[in-house]
């Protein structure tokens, strides 16, 4: 499906860049416009495949291109302040070639998580496509103002969005990796996982089109409202492909036998849905789901498609679970995308709250016990005057 993306802050900026590379990478074109808005100009700068009149810096009279400082009342205030700027960068956009918008941020800063529900609300009121937000979740070991930043933001943008969907950082990071290298790595995992999902709809001009492959419907339909988690996964072509049968017939290993394409393509469904997600979750909880096959067409499997679909049905417990391919020709590798929608329950989700809750009591006791001290300090009982 073709979308307009909006990285807010740092982060959303970051993510942007990494959904074009992969764009690039793919050569599958789902992105219509990218555009990048931001509080601090370092931050623009440090883009690069942002074009530079898509790169659009917001709140400079209050915060003279430095940023919010992590106080997302004051990303939000600035973002409403400068609507009109990011709307000038948005009517360059073909908006009749959009099938849906995507604001992309990371919850626990300022300007991402204070804007983008702003921006998500403003669209909303605007246009007919489907807004949707991409909401990133700070580390558990980030401290309580990015949590509480977060969680305020959360229950925001997912009120103003057609659906939220979500990467946790907490459950992608790795022991011993530096932030810088963990935020590369990430976003190229997050570019992957639904820059795959959104390029599922688009097929080029000399695509083999089967009437199986996943159209942008499918996805929109999907993300109908709520949260939204994804789940993919991979197996080389060239270690599993033959099986049993094609090993007796000495068959090429890429061209296996039906029986070894329906379990690998189950399975794969099976790995994606219960592996690591973007947002880990109950997978019960899903109220729709979508499962996308990638892979060269003669290795993806139908009836494994079918089989895995009727699986994550009886999982869920849902009726709106779809499917369809994602034909990738001379692929080396055959792969399953899961897409759960209206998820509802998530842990981290509660956990993000409740720590935010406490955050939030501890910030007002100590800012009262600190203006008593400071009356205290300054106390002489009525014995001096000051100036004026
Ligand atoms: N996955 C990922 N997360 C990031 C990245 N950079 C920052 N974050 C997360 O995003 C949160 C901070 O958001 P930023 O985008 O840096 O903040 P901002 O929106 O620019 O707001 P201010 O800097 O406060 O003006 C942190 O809590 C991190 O969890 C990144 O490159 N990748």
């Amino acid at each position: 499906m073709k979308l307009a993306l909006i990285g807010f802050g740092q982060a959303g900026g970051k993510v942007v860049d990494a959904f074009c590379a992969f764009e690039e990478m793919i050569d599958r074109s789902f992105i219509e416009a990218s555009i990048a808005v931001n509080s601090a100009t370092a931050d623009l700068r440090g883009l690069e495949h942002v074009a530079q009149e898509d790169r659009v810096l917001i709140g400079q009279s209050r915060v003279k291109g430095h940023g919010v400082g992590a106080d997302n009342d004051l990303g939000a205030q600035v973002t409403e302040m400068d609507l009109d700027e990011i709307q000038a960068a948005i009517d360059r956009v073909p908006v009749h070639d959009l099938d849906a918008f995507l604001i992309v941020a990371g919850l626990g800063g300022g300007t991402g998580s204070g804007g983008a529900p702003v921006l998500a609300k403003h669209l909303d009121r605007i246009y007919t496509e489907p807004v949707y937000g991409l909401g990133i979740l700070p580390g558990m070991d980030e401290g309580g103002i990015y949590t509480l930043n977060a969680a305020r933001s959360f229950r925001t943008f997912v009120r103003e969005v057609d659906s939220l969907l979500v990467f946790d950082n907490d459950a992608w990071r790795r022991m011993g990796e530096s932030v810088g290298d963990s935020y590369d790595r990430t976003n190229r995992e997050i570019a992957e996982r639904f820059g795959r999902l959104f390029a599922a709809g688009e097929v080029n001009e000399d695509d083999d089109v089967a009437e199986s492959v996943v159209d942008s419907s499918e996805i929109i339909n999907t993300l109908s409202g709520g949260i939204a988690t994804v789940g993919y996964a991979t197996e080389p072509l060239n270690t599993s492909g033959g099986g049993l049968l094609s090993r007796v017939t000495g068959d090429s290993p890429s061209t296996p036998d039906e029986t070894t394409s329906t379990n690998r393509m189950t399975s794969l469904i099976r790995k994606a849905t219960l592996g690591r997600l973007t947002l880990p979750c109950d997978v019960s909880s899903a109220e729709r789901g979508l499962v996308v096959a990638t892979g060269p067409s003669e290795s993806l499997s139908r009836k494994g498609i079918e089989r895995g679909r009727t699986w994550l049905e009886e999982e869920t417990a849902s009726m709106e679970i779809r499917g369809g391919d994602y034909p990738i020709p001379d692929a080396g590798e055959v792969g399953s995308i899961v897409l759960l929608s209206g998820v509802t329950d998530i842990d981290r989700v509660e956990q993000l709250q409740g720590v935010a809750v406490e955050a939030q009591e501890t910030t007002a006791d100590v800012q009262q016990r600190s203006d008593e001290q400071f009356d205290s300090l300054l106390d002489t009982g009525g014995e001096l005057n000051a100036l004026f």
